[in-house]
């Protein structure tokens, strides 16, 4: 009986497309395969197969199969999912499950080996190269080095015919990790954790904890032991462990290397394509048992995935906003669900949602109430910049100023942050009060002093800083307003001219080796005063800090959307959760306009308890996640009437639905990127509404116009 292959393409097409199975090519699911697709030749994945010739349309036939490792079934149901969950076509999540295939396989590496020819005269160096080349081929270099001898002696050699090239595989032997070294003493409430964790393994099946502990708690030597647990358990289980930003990757990979002796398979955007290859093809093959990485790490192809660790999974870059849009920590969640596998979400400020669902029994909720050892959490400090301004032109307050000093004579390290990359978000014209902006987008340019650019953050245009302001033509009249961290840096070296100060921000640190460098020197000691954005002020582990100063704590109260308070209150837990983490104690100082305001308060009072029930009860009342649902329609387009004609079109087109509320359109905070007008939609719905569902059917109600472009983001972060 003929066959149909449906295959998905890893491009934006709405379903997989019919094909016929050749006779004899006996294809399988989750085989990839060349087919044709107009006049090109792609290649793809086969999802289903059936019985059957097409109808009365003659399919073409599939080309021929490529040889990589199949993608697991698995595999395949989580992208449809990921696809139906984001109302996105399921070849943008297909693309991302192979993106390790991108680069060719590795090549087979050039090699000599013996040939049983005698050489015609021997020599004690040809000697020495004869008995090196018994244990197998080596490459002619290898094996000149293990023979202490000259390239020579091996080239001569394989002249005369005593040794021939051969080609032999590339070596792809992945180092495993060693169950035998010994466990670090967990303390009782650890262990405790981490003995619940082990027992949910056991019972096996889909289950989710929390792993709730304040910072410093060791949460990380936690899901370590549950790690081993499992890998323990059954000698083919996988480990995957999300973090949200490379810099931490780096430190979690070091911990895990100094657990079990193998460092862990890495997998983020900055690992160079054959090595994503080299760890594509051992996740798929087995060989690869643990992987650290970043949210993508989600889709690779996991054969018996058996723990999901989400570490930091109140992070808000685990929603990935560009391209197929997501949210990784309610992914891993529905991967461990199909794959049968336990997942734990780890942050000592867990989100509203994860704390609702431990709530509501949906998650265990393991807490961890202390820090480790003799370590307590830091003392708070507030300071009121109204009550103790810093001189002007200045951005830090006397009172900080002097814990800095203090900090310095005791030999201890203080880090000083602020989420706010360059020099001045702000350049303003002293003589026509014109701000500079991005030439096509509704955003201000931040000047860099490191670069002497101005820089759109939001697209990356970029221009050198001019001499005179381009709106009037006045000379030296662009003034900077405001701090970025290298202004920051720069009050810092002014002040303290005799201390070793460093920048942690993605202008200073470009690559996980440069995270690396810098983290290990702060760890070590190296740097007195780390003046950082967000990368460094989470989960890293200084064990030397002791002074944590926010240069502004109001910065993200501001903003104003419904997590604001969430999202500051996490984040300013996490950065001054970085002083004294080890015997000695820490303090944190935050620099505010407004020290009254709850989210302050809370931190003051390190009441994270209390914060999170005020917070709940007006998310409540006002029907917000986690207690309804929220999804964003946001269409864009470079022609602001056929923009206009479709919102309207599409609100005239809203679909009655019970429990569901749109507002809009309405024009985006941001109403002009890259020359292109924004036109928002909110959709607010109960929490048993099929809201994906509700989404792709009044998306497919109106007809989108060539020039306008339609994103859906289910569960927003951004409302910009
Ligand atoms: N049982 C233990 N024995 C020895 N040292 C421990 C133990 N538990 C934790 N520590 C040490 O305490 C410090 C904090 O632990 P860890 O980094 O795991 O905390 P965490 O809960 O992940 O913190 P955060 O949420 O702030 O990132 C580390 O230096 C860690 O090595
Ligand atoms: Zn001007």
């Amino acid at each position: 009986m003929p066959r149909i292959a449906s295959v998905l393409l890893p491009m934006p097409l709405p379903e997989a497309f019919d094909y016929a199975e050749p006779e004899g090519l006996e294809l399988a699911v989750g085989d990839h395969v060349s087919v044709p697709l107009g006049p090109r030749t792609v290649r793809g994945v086969v999802t289903a197969l059936r019985d059957g010739v097409g109808g009365n349309r003659r399919l073409k036939p599939v080309l021929n199969r490529v040889d990589d490792p199949r993608l697991p079934a698995n595999v395949i149901t989580f992208v449809e999912w990921a696809a139906r969950y984001s109302v996105d076509v399921p070849g943008w999540p297909l693309a991302m499950a192979l993106r390790g295939l991108r680069h060719p396989p590795a090549k087979p590496e050039k090699a000599v080996a013996l040939t049983g020819v005698q050489p015609g005269r021997m020599t004690p160096a040809r000697l020495k190269v004869l008995a090196a080349a018994q244990a197998g081929p080596l490459s002619a270099a290898e094996l000149a080095r293990q023979a202490g001898v000259s390239a020579g002696v091996v080239k001569g050699l394989v002249d005369e015919g005593a040794l021939e090239p051969v080609l032999v595989a590339a070596d792809e032997s992945i180092a495993q990790p060693d169950l035998t070294l010994p466990a670090q003493t967990l303390n009782p409430s650890q262990k405790a954790a981490a003995d619940e964790m082990a027992d949910m393994l056991a019972a096996g099946g889909f289950q989710a904890a929390l792993l709730d502990g304040v910072t410093g708690s060791g949460k990380t030597e936690v899901y370590l032991e549950v790690a081993a647990a499992a890998l323990e358990a059954d000698p083919a289980a996988q480990v995957l462990v999300l973090l949200p930003e490379i810099a931490l990757t780096q430190a979690v990979m070091g911990r895990f290397e100094q657990r079990f002796g193998a460092a862990p398979i890495e997998w983020h955007s900055g690992v160079s394509p054959p090595r994503r290859r080299r760890a594509w093809e051992a996740v798929a093959d087995g060989r690869a048992r643990i992987v650290v990485g970043a949210r993508s790490a989600l889709f690779l192809p996991f054969t018996n995935l058996a723990l999901i660790v989400v570490d930091e999974e109140h992070d808000g870059s685990f929603k990935q906003e560009e391209g197929f849009i997501y949210q990784a920590r309610d992914l891993a969640v529905a991967r461990a669900k199909i794959e049968g596998a336990l997942v734990v979400l780890a942050s000592a400020t867990p989100s509203l949602e994860s704390l609702w669902n431990a709530h509501q029994g949906r998650y265990r909720w393991l807490r961890l109430g202390a820090r480790h050892g003799t370590a307590q959490l830091p003392d708070v400090h507030l300071i009121d910049m109204r009550a103790t301004p810093p001189e002007p032109g200045r951005w830090l307050s006397p009172t900080l100023v002097k814990a800095v000093s203090l900090t310095l004579q005791k030999g201890e390290q203080s880090l000083l942050f602020l989420n706010r990359r360059g020099y001045a978000p702000l350049v303003l014209c002293r003589a026509c009060g014109e701000k500079l902006k991005s030439p096509d987008s509704d955003s201000w340019l931040v000047e860099h002093r490191y670069t002497g650019r101005l820089v759109c953050h939001l697209t990356g245009f970029s221009m050198k800083k001019p001499e005179a302001c381009p709106h009037c033509g006045a000379k030296d009249s662009l003034v900077s307003i405001g701090p970025g961290v290298e202004r920051v840096e720069e009050e810092a070296r002014y002040l303290f001219p005799d201390a070793r100060i460093a920048v942690f921000s993605s202008d200073t640190v470009f690559d996980p080796a440069g995270a690396r460098a810098l983290v290990d020197s702060m760890a070590a000691g190296e740097i007195d005063i780390l003046v950082a954005t967000q990368a460094a002020a989470k989960g890293h582990n200084f064990p030397n800090l002791t002074l944590v100063g926010v240069i502004d704590a109001d910065l993200s109260l501001r903003g104003g959307d419904l997590r604001a308070g969430e999202r500051t209150f996490q984040l300013l837990a996490q950065a001054t959760g970085r002083a004294g983490r080890h015997e000695k104690p820490g303090r944190a100082y935050l620099q505010t306009y407004s020290p009254e305001h709850a989210v302050l308060q809370a931190l003051k009072a390190q009441d994270r308890d209390a914060f999170v029930e005020a917070e709940m009860a007006m998310r409540e009342e006002a029907g917000l996640p986690p207690f309804g649902r929220l999804a964003a329609v946001i269409a864009s387009g470079p022609d602001a009437e056929a923009l206009e004609a479709y919102v309207q079109t599409l609100a005239a087109a809203t679909p009655n639905a019970e429990g569901v509320e749109v507002y809009g359109p309405a024009d985006a905070p941001l109403g002009l990127v890259r020359g292109r007008r924004r036109k928002r939609f909110l959709v607010r719905a109960g929490r048993n509404v099929d809201l994906p569902g509700f989404m792709a059917a009044w998306r497919a109600r109106a007809k989108i116009p060539n020039s306008v472009r339609v994103t859906i983001d289910i569960d927003p972060y951004s409302f910009l």
